[in-house]
């Protein structure tokens, strides 16, 4: 059991879904990053994907390319720096359970088991690698599983025989993909995503939670009848971007991660 696992436990007796927020560490800058994330805490998150900026975001839309543009021009920020805004966050009393979210090339750079001894020294609960294939991700789970860090993988609804594969080697919960292509808002979902949940759902005894292209309360709620998790990225990145003028302003920080609170209430409220 980790801060993960424990947290859907304890919304599993709330009969409340999960709300994991993406965001991209470093955009603007690392502080404002961890304030964004203590903000989230406040405002209702019950875990947040720590976004490692990257050169070559392949499954992301406009926004999160964007967002991995400013943070690699502001700060050159590292999977390392990733790594300490979470930690540093945790000093300041944020309880959240933390989940990396990294392409593989710079997992690879880094070494697998020195990344996952430093995960787990820094209280970093799991790791999502969206560029991960099932079939070469033995290395990967192995050392995920010795250092008690939640490999949690992603299934789309294109998955179909593989699912049941990819489902069964599963940690801490299962990342149901809700349409085809990138991340990004969407007005409409992949058209068998119901049958593809209940496929997932019926594979596993795990949480089951889903992401791409939500940005609305009424999609959230949609989606709370249906899965245990609903995570939110480009629309919350989005907010993020719209409020930059106010964040980069000492002055007027108080007043942008206000306005993201209010975003964030009107999405999630039941
Ligand atoms: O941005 P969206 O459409 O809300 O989707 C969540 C997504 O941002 C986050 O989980 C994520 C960010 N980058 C990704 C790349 C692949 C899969 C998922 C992701």
């Amino acid at each position: 059991m980790n801060r993960i696992d424990r947290a859907f436990a304890e919304l599993k007796d709330q009969n409340k879904p999960a709300f994991i927020p993406f965001l991209t560490i470093g955009d603007p800058d690392v502080r404002t990053s961890i304030d964004i994330i203590k903000q989230l805490e406040q405002s209702g998150a019950t875990m947040v994907e720590l976004g490692v900026p990257y050169s070559d975001p392949l499954a992301d839309g406009p926004v999160i390319q964007r967002s991995s543009g400013r943070a690699l021009k502001n700060n050159k920020v590292s999977i390392r720096d990733c790594i300490e805004a979470a930690r540093q966050a945790r000093s300041e009393g944020c309880e959240l359970p933390f989940i990396l979210f990294t392409y593989y090339n710079p997992v690879l750079q880094f070494g697998l088991d020195r990344i996952f001894g430093l995960l787990q020294e820094s209280d970093i609960s799991g790791i999502i690698i969206p560029d991960l294939p099932m079939e070469e991700d033995a290395e990967v789970r192995a050392a995920a599983e010795r250092h008690g860090i939640h490999l949690i993988p992603l299934v789309a609804p294109t998955s179909n025989d593989r699912i049941k594969r990819i489902v069964s080697r599963a940690s801490g919960f299962v990342y149901c993909v809700s349409s085809l292509g990138v991340t990004g808002t969407r007005t409409q979902f992949h058209s068998g995503i119901d049958g593809f949940l209940d496929t997932v759902k019926q594979s596993t005894a795990l949480p089951v939670a889903i992401g791409f292209g939500i940005s609305t309360n009424e999609q959230f709620k949609r989606f709370s009848q249906a899965c245990d998790g609903i995570v939110v990225g480009s629309a919350l990145v989005r907010q993020v971007e719209e409020v930059l003028p106010l964040l980069e302003q000492e002055s007027t920080r108080s007043e942008a991660l206000s306005q993201i609170d209010t975003f964030v209430r009107n999405l999630i409220q039941s």
